[in-house]
């Protein structure tokens, strides 16, 4: 509904509540001056044009995103050309490889911040520079609460890595070389260069990580131009389609095409589809929950699981398969991608709206692969069923694995109980946060061998504090030497979209609020069982309920003591209001609040 038939004002733009509101002229006039001072003219603020708000997340401190801060300015030209003004302002620096603890605690941050930007000034629509993992859903969740027209514009992957003639992908390369250093193969000099070999331009992780998973479902879900996720950050149709967004913007403004009216359930539907479709990272489904969560759209890992698991994997990309960012956009991205799934019949809504005003499946159909190695036709899949599966048991009530990972040598090694191939058993080694593994991981008294399940708790929404990506637990250096890359991880904590290993992730609730990884003890056996989705500890029931009788004794003096104290008050504060990783570890005061701009008129200032 326009903003002037819903508030009753005489404005039609919600800007001009600010620039041209003739209820008020006198705080008009307060507005507009200090928007005049760097050069703005009153005939132009007051012209009816839209104004467009840049939500600009690169900066020196977020070089996966940092592009975007070049990227503006062809944004700006398409807002200009098209008749809007930009606006562009920034968001909070969310840096996945950078911040410490971990960026997964800047995302609610980022997220609150761009709300009350977007609610408290004058911004009629606004262009979502997206990039770096937690970049894409913090910007989509502030959209989908604030409800104004919204286009998200990715920054692109870095151009492949390459070392030696083999292409060396972002963060899979570092599982590599770690392997690679702990079996005294290569030395430290080695090393550093073939991790940045991998890092060889502008642009976000050229691998099917969190930031090209996140993009990718941004375009799915119909935030963005076709074909905008995977054009690499150096190649000129990046500048070529941050020019066509910004155009496209102001006419959104015009047809008052809102986050709700795109981002619906048909289309996080596709999302998930998508998502096995192309070997995507298991941070997804936290993230895509959390902005269904904020749409008021009740979105679970059940519906992960029977949406997304009978997908098959289409796409060839590092960690799940051999190529990268490159190789991607060339082959078709994510349009080809869809096509495929159309052709298939497995795109289960081609009419949803997307950002363009056209359906998705006007945007994609008939754009199928223009390399079949790269991108698969839908009857020719690297995998039958490459989805998540969630996974549930006295250990936890909701874990995510990723099928599109498990190697054929890990199958076989551990897929292989005699008369259940979907079954297997081992003994638990836990750890008490990252910190506990690396002091411990190559103690022999752990007496780790291939059976054994490595298990992390302390890593989770409350724990770390924020959610951190460490569950990526490599063997000990004994067996790396004797070839055995891989061990079962089961964590309450993150993984990075990088990582290849065969891992349980994301388990909530998490042990630092009781959730059942707090009662496993070095030395159980661990079941998983991935045809009945169980995952349980073999331990009798009255051995259990007494480990729990004593951990509520803990919980009740303080909690268990491998959680760490806050060390912010930001910290502090979201450990306080947190939901765990299989709610969308969204705030929970803040989901609410749902199309803020139309429901609610921001008071005066002065
Ligand atoms: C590679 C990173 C930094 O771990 C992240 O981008 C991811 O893919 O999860």
């Amino acid at each position: 509904m326009p903003y002037d038939a819903k508030h009753g004002t005489s404005v039609k733009l919600r800007s001009q509540l600010w620039f041209d509101n003739p209820d008020d002229p006198d705080m008009t006039a307060l507005y507009i001056e200090r928007y005049m001072n760097w050069g703005l003219t009153r005939e132009e603020l007051q012209s009816g044009r839209p104004l467009i708000g840049i939500a600009q997340s690169g900066s020196d401190l977020a070089p996966c995103n940092r592009h975007h801060l070049v990227l503006a300015e062809r944004v700006r030209e398409g807002i200009r050309e098209a008749g809007g003004i930009a606006f562009e302002f920034p968001v909070h620096p969310i840096q996945e490889t950078g911040r410490r603890p971990t960026a997964a605690l800047d995302r609610n941050l980022a997220y609150l911040g761009l709300v009350e930007t977007l609610f408290g000034y004058p911004i009629d629509g606004v262009v979502l520079t997206t990039g770096c993992d937690k970049t894409t859903p913090s910007q989509l969740m502030a959209a989908a609460t604030v409800n104004i027209p919204a286009i998200a514009l990715s920054v692109g992957p870095m151009l492949n890595g390459w070392y030696r003639g083999v292409r060396t992908g972002s963060g899979t390369i570092k599982w590599l070389a770690k392997k690679l250093k702990a079996a005294d193969e290569i030395g430290w000099a080695e090393y550093y260069e073939l991790v940045a070999s991998s890092a060889p331009s502008p642009g976000f992780c050229n691998t099917m990580g969190t930031a090209t998973t996140m993009n990718s479902l941004a375009e799915a879900l119909g935030m963005m131009l076709p074909g905008c996720a995977a054009i690499p950050a150096p190649h000129k149709e990046r500048a070529q389609i941050a020019y066509l967004t910004g155009r496209r913007i102001v006419e959104m403004v015009r047809e008052d095409l809102k986050p709700a009216d795109i981002m619906t359930r048909a289309a996080f539907e596709n999302a998930i589809v998508v998502n096995s479709a192309i070997g995507g990272s298991t941070n997804a489904p936290i993230h895509l929950v959390a902005i269904a969560r904020h749409l008021g759209i009740e979105l679970t890992n059940d519906d992960w699981e029977r949406i997304g698991h009978a997908v098959p994997l289409l796409l060839d990309m590092q960690p799940a398969g051999r190529f990268l960012g490159e190789d991607f956009h060339r082959a078709g991205g994510v349009p080809a991608i869809v096509a495929e799934l159309i052709e298939g019949g497995l795109l289960p809504h081609p009419g949803a709206t997307t950002a363009n005003g056209r359906t998705i499946g006007e945007n994609c159909a008939g754009r199928r692969s223009w390399d079949r190695e790269v991108i698969r036709a839908h009857d020719e899949p690297i995998l039958a069923e490459a989805g998540f599966l969630n996974l549930k048991g006295n250990l936890f009530g909701s874990a995510i694995m990723k099928t599109s990972v498990i190697s054929a040598a890990f199958r076989e090694r551990y897929l292989s109980d005699p008369g259940d191939p979907d079954a297997f058993e081992g003994r638990a080694v836990v750890f008490d946060g990252r910190e506990d593994y690396h002091a411990r991981i190559n103690d022999p008294e752990l007496a780790i061998d291939e059976r054994t399940i490595l298990v992390m708790r302390g890593a989770g929404p409350v724990g770390y504090p924020g959610g951190a990506e460490v569950v990526n637990m490599q063997p000990p250096d004994a067996l790396l030497k004797k070839g055995i890359m891989e061990l079962p991880c089961i964590g309450d904590g993150r993984q990075s979209g990088t990582s290849g290993s065969p891992s349980i992730l994301n388990a909530a609730p998490e042990a630092a609020i009781g959730g059942g990884l707090a009662l496993l003890r070095t030395g159980d056996r661990i079941r998983i069982d991935l045809k009945t989705r169980e995952a349980n500890v073999l331990v009798p029931d009255e051995e259990l309920a007494a480990r729990r009788r004593a951990l509520d004794e803990t919980l009740a003096h303080g909690g268990p003591g491998y959680v760490p104290p806050s060390q912010t008050p930001w910290q502090e504060i979201q450990r306080q209001l947190v939901t765990q990783f299989d709610e969308g570890m969204v705030l929970k005061p803040a989901v609410k609040y749902r199309d803020v701009a139309h429901r609610y008129r921001p008071r005066d200032n002065h």
